[in-house]
């Protein structure tokens, strides 16, 4: 995926807001990718634009040299809350998408058999998400999300609703799914622990415009072990880096 010169303007009565200017980037395949910035950065507001759910004011974003007008199955897309459909059970809600593409009764068996698997969620298949755990529903959003064979995945702060408690063992476990689909995803946070733990690649948006203050590569061994000197002078290091992006400039 591309994005080329993407700026945003949200005006009302009369006033301009402009959250992002001319903001560029690359993203590599199979790369974890995260936009990490201060809350109103304008975060959500680029990868919303690049699941299609709104335009840029200007610029162009493409995805296999398409560009990217509206939503569709090839852009999955986890929102923070999940939005699991309550009336479905995990087995309904993975197979949403793929309804939703018509494909053969066959291939939506055979799709909707490994993705229980890759999430494990064997045995979990009749419940609602009312009565799973939060990993549970964050791993069907994520299959979920997969469910429609996506070339990218695009994450708004999937950890968001989840309590400090449990976040660690779910960032583990969301390194897993990710490590054994290899899909490149885009996760939006501004939790630098998350960043961290998950990324290949940090991109460090100010508030200033979505100004990219940094864009590096995090390159740690997998999985990441908090307690090295190398994951706490990396930590050191975003946190300066975010306490300038708050300052916006
Ligand atoms: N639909 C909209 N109409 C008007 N302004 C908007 C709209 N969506 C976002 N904004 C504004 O754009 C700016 C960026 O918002 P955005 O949600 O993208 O930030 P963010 O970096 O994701 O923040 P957070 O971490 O708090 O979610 C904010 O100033 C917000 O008020």
């Amino acid at each position: 995926m591309e994005i080329r010169n993407i700026s945003k303007i949200f005006s009302s009565k009369g006033e301009e807001n402009i959250v992002l200017q001319n903001v560029n980037i690359s993203f590599n395949k199979g790369e974890f990718i995260t936009l990490l910035g201060p809350s109103g950065c304008g975060k959500t507001t680029l990868l919303t634009m690049m699941a299609g759910f709104q335009k840029p004011t200007s610029g162009e974003i493409r995805l296999d040299d398409e560009i990217v007008t509206k939503p569709s199955p090839k852009k999955g897309f986890v929102f923070q809350n999940y939005a699991l459909f309550p009336w479905m059970t995990v087995k309904e809600n993975i197979l949403y998408p793929m309804k939703q593409q018509k494909l053969a009764r066959d291939e939506m068996e055979k799709r909707l058999k490994k993705l229980i698997k890759i999430a494990h969620l064997q045995g979990k298949e009749d419940l609602y998400p009312k009565e799973l755990s939060g990993g549970m529903k964050q791993r069907t959003a994520f299959v979920r999300a997969l469910a429609g064979n996506p070339k990218i995945l695009l994450l708004d702060e999937p950890l968001g609703a989840i309590d400090f408690q449990m976040r660690k063992s779910i960032q583990v476990q969301l390194e897993k799914l990710w490590q054994e689909t290899k899909i490149t995803t885009v996760m939006v946070t501004h939790d630098v622990e998350e960043a961290l733990y998950l990324s290949d690649r940090i991109i460090v948006m100010s508030k200033n415009r979505g100004k990219i203050i940094k864009d590096f590569k995090v390159e740690m061994e997998r999985p990441r072990n908090r307690e090295f000197d190398e994951y706490k002078d990396y930590k050191r290091e975003l946190e300066n880096l975010l306490e300038i992006a708050l300052k916006g400039v």
